[in-house]
This record gives structure tokens, C-alpha cells and sequence, in this order.
């Protein structure tokens, strides 16, 4: 076999820099290339299920979500541990197993002819259509069990919605219109309203922050990824704007708008009491980040400036959970928000209020600076015990 430079580049080296196809690569190099490529594109791009194949790491992030939703709900210092335990696994039965199940049962002549997902189990023969029928009915149904048992009805609520949400309308949306990526985004945006909902048995303004986040992310984030595989999309059927966008100028302006509608939760996160206003700085500078690699392949266009849109997303969901939690502003005084599982207390509802208010008077003043260049938020209350 030469050496030289192949004539058809395989899907999976197209998205190398030109400099390096262009060289000579020796056979056990450009193997090897294209093994770890394969690999690195089923792990960030594809869903995992059960049985596994793709890697877990979005569902990872799904979980990671909810169980972040639910250390923000819990309003004070000490978490349950056994609640949030509860809420992860129930999360986790729903979205990673049934909801990705259901999605790989209904996609599975569209798997077989896309190359990050033809080794999946499905199109690939090893497990059989009503075994992972019975394995999502399984998890789904014990998952909404698990969560109505041991937290609550709103949380096991959210749940089931947002499995119906992905796998009967989203999943067809797919190859309907490429509006998919708007409606795959909210039903990525439930999961930490489902944690949140979990730990203190209601849906607040402020459980809306981090759902916020994750909306708008999964826009640029799912951009670069329809972007970078639009072949293997065309290939699988499916109607993703990129496809209808030869010189992706559309693709990155839809990303970069969306980059730009996450930079004011920082400073609504800090001016809603639920972070300090370390936050204000922290967030501000990610989404000012992320915004720029946006920008970047807005200019240039490439597959390169795409990838690293791709991988400034990747950073930035796991960094703004962090900072949210860091920076997270309790009260171990608060009385708690449920009374009875399931049910809120607006009274108790009240008492929190007016504490977090009163905290984030307490704070630095940069409170109301926060708001100046943003005229749409709330109006600064000035509170006086
Ligand atoms: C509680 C609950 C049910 C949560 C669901 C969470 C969940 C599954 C979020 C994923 C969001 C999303 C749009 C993924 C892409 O799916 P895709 O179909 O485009 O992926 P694929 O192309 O790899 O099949």
C-alpha cells in the first residue's frame, strides 16, 4: 500500500487540517488516526444506551444536570444525599436508557447508513427490536416510579414529559425540519428543572437559570455538531439546518446569538439570589469565551473553527456547573419548602424569598451595577429591614 496521500479520504479523516492530509502518512498512522477519530466522534456526539455502545457522555451531562438542579433547589448547605442519589438514578433510567432507547428503536434504518451510529446495537444486529422495547419500557416506567416514590409527583412529571417530549417528537422532528435542534433543546433543558423540582418540590423564576443555560448551549454546541457531520446527517436522512447552509455562514449566526443570550444569566443567577456575584465575573467570561469561538467560524467557516466551537462548548457546560455550585448562596436557616412531598408551601415559599433578598442586599453593591446594562432585568429593589 503507498504511502502517499489516500484519493478518498475517509469520513473520519476529512476533518483533519489540510497540512496533514496533504503529507505522506505512513499505513499504521493513518489506522491508528482514524480508530481514535472514530472514537472521539462516537464519544462526543453520540447519545449512549443500553446495552452500551456510544460512550455515556451526554448522558453523563444529563445526569449531571438534573443532580445540579437539584443541589440548586435544595436552597440550603446540606444536601440529602439519599434525594439526590434518587434523582440521579431515576434521571437516569428515564433519559439515558428509555428516552435514548425509544430514539435508537425509531431510528434504526437511519443508524444503519450513518457512520457514527451503524455499530450501535440496534442497526447492527446485536440486540433485537423488542428487547430494547422492554428495556425502555422497564426503565421508563421504573425510572417515573423511582422519582414519584422518593421525591415527588412534579419531579416523575417532568420526567415522563420530557421522555415523550424526545422520543415522539423530537425523534420524528428529525426528519421533518430542522427546527429538531430547538425542540432537542428544550428536552435537554428539563432534566436540571427535574432536579431542581426533586429538591424542593416546585418550579420557581430562579429553578429556570440553569434550563436557561442549557437551551442556548445546546444551540451552538448541536450547531458545530450538524456542522462537522453533515454528510453522515444527509447520509442518515435527517433535516438539520446545516444541511440547507453550504457555506455554514447560518449555522455559526444561529451559534453565536445564542452565545450571546447566555451572557445576562450570570447576572440574573447573582441578582435572583441564587449565586454571589463571583458568578457575575465567571459566567460572563465563559459565555464571552464560547461567543468568541462562535464568532470565529461565523468569519471563517471551517471545519476547523467548527470543531473548536465544538470543544469550547464541551468545556463550558461542566465549568458553569461548577461556578453555579461554587458559588451558590444558601441559607441553613431556611424553613423547608415542602411540607407535604409533592405539594409547595407558598408561605414557606415567602419566608425564602424574603431571605435571599435580604442576603443579597447584604452583599456587595455590585448588585446594581449588574443590572445597568441590561435593561430587561428586574428593576433593583432596594431593601430596607
Ligand atoms: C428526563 C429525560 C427524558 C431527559 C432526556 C434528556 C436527553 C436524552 C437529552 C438529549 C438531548 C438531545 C437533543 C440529544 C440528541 O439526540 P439525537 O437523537 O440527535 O442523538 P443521535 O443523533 O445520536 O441519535
Amino acid at each position: 500500500m503507498s504511502n502517499s496521500t489516500p484519493s478518498t479520504v475517509s469520513p473520519s479523516l476529512q476533518y483533519l487540517p489540510n497540512h496533514l492530509l496533504s503529507q505522506p502518512f505512513p499505513a499504521r498512522f493513518r489506522r491508528e488516526s482514524r480508530r481514535r477519530l472514530d472514537k472521539v466522534t462516537t464519544t462526543l456526539v453520540v447519545t449512549g444506551s443500553f446495552p452500551k455502545l456510544d460512550s455515556g457522555t451526554v448522558n453523563m451531562l444529563v445526569v449531571a444536570t438534573s443532580g445540579t438542579g437539584y443541589i440548586l433547589g435544595t436552597g440550603n448547605a446540606t444536601v440529602n444525599l439519599s434525594g439526590l442519589c434518587y434523582t440521579c438514578a431515576g434521571t437516569m433510567m428515564i433519559a439515558a436508557s428509555s428516552a435514548n432507547s425509544l430514539n435508537q428503536i425509531f431510528e434504526i434504518s437511519n443508524d444503519a447508513k450513518m457512520k457514527r451510529t451503524m455499530r450501535r446495537p440496534l442497526p447492527s444486529g446485536r440486540i433485537s427490536v423488542p428487547h430494547a422495547v422492554a428495556w425502555a419500557v422497564i426503565a421508563g416506567a421504573s425510572g417515573a416510579c423511582l422519582l414519584a416514590s422518593k421525591t415527588n409527583m412534579v419531579a416523575a412529571g417532568l420526567g415522563a414529559a420530557n421522555l415523550v417530549l424526545y422520543a415522539f417528537v423530537y425523534t420524528p422532528l428529525k426528519q421533518l425540519h430542522p427546527v429538531n435542534t430547538w425542540v432537542g433543546a428544550v428536552v435537554g433543558a428539563i432534566p436540571p428543572l427535574l432536579g431542581w423540582a426533586a429538591a424542593s418540590g416546585q418550579i420557581s423564576l430562579n429553578s429556570m437559570i440553569l434550563p436557561a443555560a442549557l437551551y442556548f448551549w445546546q444551540i451552538p454546541h448541536f450547531m458545530a455538531l450538524a456542522h462537522l457531520c453533515r454528510s453522515d446527517y444527509a447520509a442518515g436522512g435527517y433535516k438539520m439546518l446545516s444541511l440547507f447552509d453550504p457555506t455554514g455562514k447560518r449555522t455559526a449566526a444561529v451559534a453565536l446569538r445564542n452565545c450571546f443570550y447566555m451572557v445576562p444569566l450570570g447576572f440574573i443567577a447573582y441578582d435572583w439570589g441564587l449565586t454571589s456575584s463571583w458568578f457575575c465575573i465567571e459566567s460572563t467570561l465563559l459565555t464571552m469565551a464560547i461567543a468568541a469561538t462562535a464568532f470565529s467560524f461565523y468569519r471563517h467557516g471551517t471545519m476547523e473553527k467548527a470543531r473548536k466551537m465544538l470543544h469550547a462548548s464541551l468545556l463550558f457546560l461542566p465549568v458553569f456547573m461548577s461556578g453555579l455550585l461554587i458559588h451558590r448562596v444558601y441559607d441553613d436557616n431556611q424553613q423547608p419548602v415542602l411540607e407535604v412531598a409533592g405539594l409547595s408551601n407558598s408561605a414557606s415559599g415567602e419566608v425564602i424569598q424574603t431571605q435571599r433578598r435580604k442576603k443579597r442586599a447584604a452583599q456587595a453593591p455590585v448588585a446594581y451595577s449588574s443590572a445597568a446594562p441590561f435593561p430587561f432585568l428586574p428593576a433593583p429593589s432596594l431593601y430596607s429591614p
